[in-house]
């Protein structure tokens, strides 16, 4: 299949604005047409001087003419600026919109996998690139090269010599910014490559800023960085230079018509082929070539610049999205089973395999075995973060698959150890549980989860600003703000991913409590590795080296199972350690 222009596929991206840019398109044509009468005026003025005109009114009506021409090209062309930035400004809007409705829809890693400095370069700065190809150079470049080819038309009709020779300078100043522009598409990509690169490691910095000043790594983090923009700042500097002259050269010499115009029509003129007022004709409106051409020229980069902006853009539009049914399921439980599963992160790694087991409806069901063993995965799985290659995982009858991934996210509540909170309001971050819950219903959670009383303690209250740069909370509180959120969810499925990892002594009878009433009545899937809160539930199953090395509960394990009786062992005896 063959691809598709760049320039027609950011046509494509503004589907709806397509009215509002052919009308700024034609307002700058009709602009530019405008501007070129004050040189047509000029010519007649000076035609009128060369004949000795005394008419007051001849002149009169040219010099109206020419300034009625450069007042409706200043309008016209306000007007399609106008038009073409509301468009252009509606269509990026589109585009981040199109962006973020995408990204949950991609596999988990999809997202993961790409540094967060480049998701933003691709969402923030490359969508904001665009603004100069759609807003400008549409209406722009494409009115500045119809005012020389209406021009040389005209020119053509008057004498098709002189046309011919106001075109000599154009493609000779044209080879040599060709020549620049040969390799502009894959050095723009490699400027954009510089620049993601110089930005994830700003993000990177920012974001471990924590673990740098633990262990005193300011210096070598901070070297890292200055390569980085050193690298960027030598990349935009040898480019820049590299197109120097020919931009120079071709810029000096594409707009000077009147080089072979002057000499030749001289010649013409004196044998007598050519008349004095198509002459001077021609002499002045060759000038009014030159100054649409160099504009032109300016957007020559841009038109450059569009193929890798929209390949950016359209490497997140395009990746591949989970694959879902569209159409709602009924349940008739919320039985989980899993049918031979295999999975890796990525297609040369199996973290998973051939796992197969079932979690009936109503029960609390346990994960425990050593770190890295594939336990999360196996949750992060049922919840449906990834789809799998290999095997299927069945929820109430149906394959994970066939339920929309909207309806299937509704089935769970996901609380892990590290809970995210967003730069809003506590009240906000609780509400995201259930987007639409009143306010008596967000604190009725809270006080379930054993939160309220720190939240009326903070500064303002529900509505102290946590997350990013708000009030800073310890894990433990996090922890129960994310177990509010989840029990105003109300999910038939909670899944608690070391969720009490966080927990000190102090507060474990409290967010006990809380755990106890978020689960009630549900299908509880829990991942542990304090395993004395998972004695009590009615199956555990032994992940090691991503397969289930045995199941039962906790009795029945402790005689089974050596590696479980070890854990056990291990366990009560850190705890010993604790109490000594
Ligand atoms: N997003 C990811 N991309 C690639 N590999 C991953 C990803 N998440 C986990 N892994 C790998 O998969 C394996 C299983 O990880 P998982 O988190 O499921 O283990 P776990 O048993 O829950 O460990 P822990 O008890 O330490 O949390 C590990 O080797 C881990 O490095």
């Amino acid at each position: 299949m063959q691809a598709k222009s760049p320039m027609l596929r950011l046509w494509e991206l503004g589907e709806q604005y397509h009215g509002g840019l052919i009308r700024a398109v034609l307002s700058a044509s009709a602009g530019v047409l405008c501007g070129i009468l004050p040189y047509f005026a000029a010519a007649q003025i000076i035609i009128g001087l060369v004949h000795s005109e005394q008419d007051t009114s001849f002149y009169l009506f040219w010099c109206c003419l020419a300034l009625g021409g450069y007042i409706l090209r200043a309008v016209l062309y306000a007007l399609a600026l106008s038009m073409s930035h509301k468009a252009t400004f509606a269509i990026l809007k589109n585009i981040r919109e199109r962006i973020l409705a995408k990204l949950p829809k991609l596999p988990l890693g999809t997202v993961m996998d790409t540094p967060s400095g480049q998701m933003k370069q691709i969402i923030v700065d490359q969508v904001e690139s665009m603004e100069r190809p759609l807003a400008h150079l549409l209406p722009e470049m494409t009115s500045n090269i119809l005012a020389p080819v209406c021009i040389l038309i005209y020119l053509f009709v008057l004498d098709w010599r002189m046309a011919l020779l106001s075109l000599v300078s154009i493609p000779v100043g044209m080879a040599f910014m060709m020549a620049v522009m040969a390799n502009y598409g894959k050095q723009y990509e490699g400027s954009v490559r510089v620049t993601q690169a110089m930005n994830s490691t700003i993000v990177e910095y920012i974001g471990g800023i924590e673990v740098i000043k633990a262990f005193n790594q300011g210096k070598n983090s901070y070297a890292k960085f200055s390569q980085r923009v050193l690298a960027n700042a030598s990349y935009f500097y040898h480019w820049m230079k590299s197109c120097q002259l020919p931009v120079s050269i071709s810029r000096t010499l594409a707009p000077t018509t009147l080089i072979t115009i002057l000499p030749a029509g001289w010649i013409m003129y004196l044998g007598g082929s050519l008349d004095i007022e198509t002459f001077l004709t021609v002499i002045i409106l060759s000038l009014g070539i030159a100054g649409p051409l160099l504009a032109a020229m300016d957007f020559v980069d841009s038109l450059a610049k569009v193929g890798t902006i929209v390949g950016e853009v359209d490497s997140i539009l395009s990746s591949e999205e989970q694959q879902h049914g569209l159409t709602p399921v009924s349940f008739s439980s919320k039985d989980i089973r899993l049918d031979h599963v295999s999975f890796g992160y990525h297609a040369d790694q199996e973290i998973l395999h051939d796992v197969s087991l079932s979690i009936p409806s109503g029960t609390m069901t346990a994960f425990v075995g050593p770190s890295g063993s594939g336990k999360s995965t196996i949750a992060k799985l049922i919840a449906g973060f990834w789809d799998m290659k290999k095997g299927r995982i069945m929820l109430g009858g149906h394959d994970l698959k066939d339920i929309p991934l909207r309806q299937l996210y509704e089935q769970t509540a996901f609380v892990s150890q590290d809970n995210y909170l967003f730069n809003e309001s506590v009240r906000e971050n609780i509400r995201m549980g259930k987007p639409g819950a009143g306010d008596a219903e967000v604190e009725a959670a809270a006080k379930a989860a054993g939160c309220d009383s720190f939240i009326r303690k903070l500064e303002n209250g529900y509505d102290t600003v946590v997350g990013g740069g708000g009030t800073h909370l310890s894990g433990g509180e996090r922890q129960r703000i994310a177990i509010a959120r989840a029990m105003l969810k109300d999910a038939p499925i909670v899944i608690l991913d070391e969720a009490t990892a966080y927990i000190d002594p102090e507060n474990e009878a409290v967010v006990q409590k809380a755990v106890a009433k978020l689960v009630k009545g549900k299908t509880v899937i829990v991942i542990a590795h304090r395993l004395s809160t998972i004695t009590d539930a009615d199956r555990i199953f032994v992940v090691a080296d991503g397969r289930i090395s045995a199941s039962g509960t906790h009795e029945e394990l402790l005689k089974k199972s050596a590696m479980y009786h070890e854990m056990w062992q291990a366990h009560i005896g850190a705890k010993d350690g604790d109490a000594a």
